[in-house]
């Protein structure tokens, strides 16, 4: 699948978005700092990641998700816990960097911060129902219901 994407900062000229194995799911975002950002203990901050991407069909959707080793040893997790990027959306993408650890954390300029992932979407159609029309063994049950063993 081809996306448009343009490229905002010049320093990304020589860093290419790329996945970076051919089994990548994810896409690594870089942090488009000027100057090191420190993040203290449960702080957050919008990081430019110098990349706009325009999926165009309603079809697809992107997925901004943490670096399992920055929010499992460092506790760099998304603000937004995940971000949606619409299909229409043209603007920069943003990653909400929020520290969720009790030591304070310090972003370099164009590290690696989160990931984009390309997902499929389906826009559904809704038809309101009174009943649906097959009864299934879950019915209405949830929230632990088939128990806990
Ligand atoms: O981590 C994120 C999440 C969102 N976005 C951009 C792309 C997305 O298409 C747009 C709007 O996101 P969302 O719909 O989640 O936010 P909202 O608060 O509902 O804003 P809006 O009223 O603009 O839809 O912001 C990012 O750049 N990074
Ligand atoms: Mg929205």
């Amino acid at each position: 699948m081809k996306i448009d994407v343009k490229i905002m900062d010049a320093r990304l000229a020589a860093q290419l978005p790329a996945y970076a194995t051919p089994g990548s799911a994810g896409l690594d975002l870089r942090a488009c700092l000027d100057a090191p950002l420190t993040l203290q203990p449960n702080a957050w901050q919008l990081v430019p990641t110098g990349l706009a991407i325009h999926l165009c069909d309603p079809g697809y959707a992107g997925l901004i998700l943490p670096r399992s080793g920055l929010g499992h040893k460092h506790g760099i997790v998304l603000g937004n816990l995940v971000g949606l990027i619409d299909s229409d959306y043209q603007g920069q993408l943003m990653v909400s960097a929020w520290n969720r650890s009790s030591v304070a954390f310090t972003i370099e300029p164009m590290e690696r911060l989160a990931q984009l992932v390309i997902v499929p979407v389906v826009q559904a159609q809704f038809q309101v129902v009174q009943d649906f029309a097959t009864e299934t063994v879950r019915g209405e049950g949830g929230y632990g219901s088939t128990g806990t063993a």
